[in-house]
């Protein structure tokens, strides 16, 4: 069911996660043995209805589950190194700088009275020992590499002068500037129109092939699974049901749910997806 990476290649191992989330009116387990690795350079998909367990994974393997959540067995290692072993301070220095993450909403990531390129300089300054101009220039090209083609304009904007397209954007290009080796984005384009989703997405897999950045792209729609990933995860009831390659998924499901969800795919045939997959590729 896992795709077995050679293990020089691999960058993240996930093993036996299990996440709850215990209130007043019961405990839900929200992540069940999750098991799954990743190679450096691949964009693997975790799929899954609302509710599935995705989100789950994705904080988890930052260590950033709140309570009433709980980890509560499991190991996340990132070139062998167990991060839910580690103590916050630690975890600060790995979180943003080797495993950077874009949520849904950039606004709610942004403080909105400061301005675009103070917010990005601090957060590369907060991990290197740069100067502030130094730290500035980066910004700039990660912003130019971003496709704003004026960023010195875009570092002088606060985050409400920005359509949502474009400040997706900039927190991509803030967490492409500490060039992290794995990047965790919890479904980055839900909040946006198809078009500028599509510009949001074709930029991540542009950087993806220029950094050989890794991708956990988290998401409810197959067809951006089928346009995006090397591999999908197909999860439901916090189980992780089916890990294939992209084609192969697509091609010949194997789990009930898979088809199930394939089947459910409305107006795109599963050979319109994978003509899709294979015309980005
Ligand atoms: N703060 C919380 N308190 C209680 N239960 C929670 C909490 N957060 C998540 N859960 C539960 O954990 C399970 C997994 O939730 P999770 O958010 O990971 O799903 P998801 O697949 O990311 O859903 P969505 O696509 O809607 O974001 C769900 O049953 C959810 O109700």
């Amino acid at each position: 069911m896992t795709i077995r990476e050679n293990d020089a290649n691999t960058l993240l191992r996930v093993n036996q996660l299990n996440v709850i989330y215990e209130n007043r009116r019961g405990m839900v387990h929200a992540v069940k043995d999750a098991s799954f690795e990743m190679g450096s350079g691949r964009v693997l998909c975790i799929v899954g209805e609302s509710g599935s367990g995705k989100s789950a994974i994705a904080l988890s393997l930052l260590k950033l589950i709140d309570p009433p959540g709980k980890i509560t067995n499991g190991q996340v290692l990132l070139d062998g190194e167990d991060l839910l072993s580690l103590s916050e301070q630690q975890l600060t220095r790995i979180r943003g700088k080797q495993m950077g993450m874009i949520f849904q909403n950039p606004s709610r990531s942004l403080n909105p009275v400061i301005k675009i390129g103070v917010q990005c300089a601090e957060t590369i300054r907060s991990h290197e020992k740069l100067s502030r101009v130094e730290a500035d220039e980066r910004t700039l090209d990660c912003l130019r590499e971003v496709g704003f083609a004026r960023p010195q304009e875009t570092m002088n904007r606060f985050p409400y002068q920005l359509s949502g397209g474009m400040l997706q954007r900039v927190m991509i290009a803030m967490a492409l500037s500490l060039k992290p080796r794995l990047l965790i984005a919890d479904e980055p384009t839900t909040a946006l129109d198809v078009t500028v989703q599509a510009q949001v997405m074709s930029r991540l897999l542009q950087l993806k092939k220029r950094w050989n950045t890794s991708i956990l792209l988290i998401t409810h729609d197959l067809s951006i699974a089928a346009q995006m990933a090397d591999e999908v995860a197909v999860i439901h009831a916090g189980i992780i049901v089916e890990h294939r390659k992209t084609l192969d998924l697509f091609q010949d499901p194997h789990h009930p749910y898979t088809k199930k969800l394939l089947r459910n795919v409305r107006g795109e045939s599963n050979k319109e997806m994978t003509y899709e997959w294979n015309c980005c590729k």
